[in-house]
């Protein structure tokens, strides 16, 4: 009934069909499943600090691991934390370099614990859970504070790291209190391991650039700044952030419901959207009370873990000699003296050991993310005046990516003078196979609210880092090489080929 012509044009098209299939369909299928059974991303889902869902996507986007995934290349943020430099460098610890002593840490929580239990008992006031030693032994907040020590705030790997991240993003508030703050709202929780952390609420979508016209010491604050600071401080070796993770917090069942605190339960209300929101208080730079709201109740904010109480931890609170004015029309002597630095380096503590240069390392810093608001720098007092500068409050970075903000980097231009660890991982930073901006996404992935910055913020990292870098150049050429780099590394890493075009001169 088929004549032979027919069977032949079926067969055709059959054979066509199965081809265009093939092509189009289940081989790219095939591939990305060879790829995904690559992709560390997902080889474990522990391994990520907090599964990721698209409804904890904060823009309402779905999650991005799609791109990743379809990356063939292996991860280069791993690559980059198995890279020599990466690995080597460990100092030994030796006494006294550790900022706590076990004995004494658990002393104190014992001790903070059994004033909250009686003044629990005889007002009724506290929500707290009650305390439990073995609870708090076994926390990572202790596993935290006891790894901090005289090089950084954590150390490059130790799985409680990603516990710890996972804690701040998923671990139930026992108790929250709103902290007295400038002019941003922000919330202390409590947990019920006995760590507390700070959140700050969302007040502008990660979409949203800083307009023109905003001065730095008005712009708002924003939680997904302190987030991706975390990261590329992480990613830029300093660990000088504490552990910041994203988190939608559920106003009505995480804090209204659950608080006894008179005074905060009255500063919940709904809005005319029929959103949960509260509000508080400003102590200056403003007039009035601000709020924020829920989407009805849930509010995406970023949470930081704590340091160790200032009683058993002691900070010095220093201001920034490069700080700027908080008014309109006053300028500070850094802004219109060039020989301003002549003047630091002849003042102590910034004539010897490293504070002028890790006050160097934290405009680099700044100026990748962008952020001007860097008045006032704190350190451990136990590390004296060589410890490192903790990178507190990173919120208002990231409020523009369309301009890079020079002035930033007047520690680094002004003094020419860079630690020759930082410079190299910087370096290692610029160069294709590691390149900051695939890192920073890849790492931000990483956190519930991914993702947390958008393409355009991760591209302008890389064209800052070059900005950088030429910086360090033009200095090379006014001054002696000695004279600009500081060598903390000494010769151990001379055998890697950091071809560069700073290096390479
Ligand atoms: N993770 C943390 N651990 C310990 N202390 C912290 C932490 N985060 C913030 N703080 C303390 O709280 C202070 C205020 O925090 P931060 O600067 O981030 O908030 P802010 O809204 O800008 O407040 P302010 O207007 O008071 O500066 C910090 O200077 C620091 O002393
Ligand atoms: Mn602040």
């Amino acid at each position: 009934m088929w004549s032979a012509r027919s069977r032949f044009l079926i067969v055709l098209l059959l054979s066509t069909a199965f081809t265009v299939d093939l092509l189009f369909n289940i081989l790219p299928k095939l591939h990305q499943r060879s790829i995904r059974s690559q992709c560390p991303c997902e080889e474990s889902p522990n391994r990520s600090a907090v599964p990721r869902s698209s409804s904890a996507n904060g823009s309402g986007a779905p999650a991005e691991s799609g791109r990743w995934s379809l990356d063939p290349t292996l991860s280069k943020l791993r690559k980059l934390f198995s890279h020599p430099f990466y690995r080597g460098q460990s100092l030994p610890r030796r006494p006294g370099d550790q900022l706590l002593e076990k004995e004494d840490a658990v002393k104190y929580c014992h001790y903070k614990a059994k004033r909250a239990n009686k003044k629990r008992a005889r007002t009724g006031e506290l929500t707290g859970t009650r305390y439990s030693s073995k609870v708090y032994l076994a926390s990572n907040w202790l596993k935290f504070h006891l790894a901090i020590d005289r090089y950084a705030l954590y150390p490059r790997s130790d799985p409680f790291l990603d516990r710890l991240l996972e804690d701040l993003a998923v671990l139930d508030v026992s108790e929250a209190v709103v902290k007295p703050s400038g002019v941003h709202l922000k919330l202390l929780l409590k947990f019920q391991n006995f760590g507390k952390a700070m959140f700050k609420p969302m007040k502008q979508t990660r979409e949203e650039e800083t307009p023109e016209d905003v001065f730095y010491f008005v712009d708002s604050q924003r939680h997904n700044a302190e987030i991706a600071a975390f990261h590329l401080d992480r990613i830029l070796d300093f660990r000088r952030v504490p552990p910041v993770a994203g988190r939608k917090l559920n106003l009505s069942k995480e804090i209204q419901d659950l608080t006894r605190n008179e005074d905060l339960k009255a500063t919940f209300f709904i809005s005319p959207e029929n959103n949960v929101c509260l509000f508080a208080r400003c102590l200056y730079s403003c007039k009035t009370e601000y709020a924020v709201c829920g989407r009805p109740h849930l509010l995406e904010g970023s949470v930081s873990a704590f340091l160790p109480d200032l009683y058993i931890a002691q900070r010095e609170l220093i201001k920034n000699p490069w700080s700027r004015s908080y008014t309109f029309a006053n300028k500070e002597e850094w802004e219109i003296n060039p020989n301003y630095c002549e003047k630091v380096k002849h003042t102590p503590p910034y004539n010897k050991g490293s504070r002028l240069l890790n006050v160097i390392d934290m405009a680099i810093f700044d100026f990748l993310t962008g952020n001007m608001d860097r008045h006032h720098f704190e350190v451990f007092t136990k590390f004296g005046k060589d410890g490192y500068i903790i990178h507190f409050d990173n919120a208002r970075g990231f409020g523009k990516h369309s301009h890079d903000e020079l002035s930033i980097l007047a520690p680094l231009t002004q003094c020419c003078r860079i630690k020759k660890s930082t410079l190299l991982r910087l370096d290692i930073l610029s160069q294709p196979d590691y390149r900051l901006s695939d890192i920073m996404r890849e790492s931000l992935l990483h956190d519930a609210l991914s993702p947390v910055l958008t393409e355009p913020h991760l591209l302008a990292l890389d064209r800052r880092l070059q900005a950088i870098l030429k910086a360090v150049q033009k200095c090379l050429q006014q001054h002696k090489d000695a004279d600009v780099i500081k060598d903390d590394v000494g010769d151990e890493f001379d055998f890697i080929d950091f071809n560069s075009s700073v290096l390479a001169r």
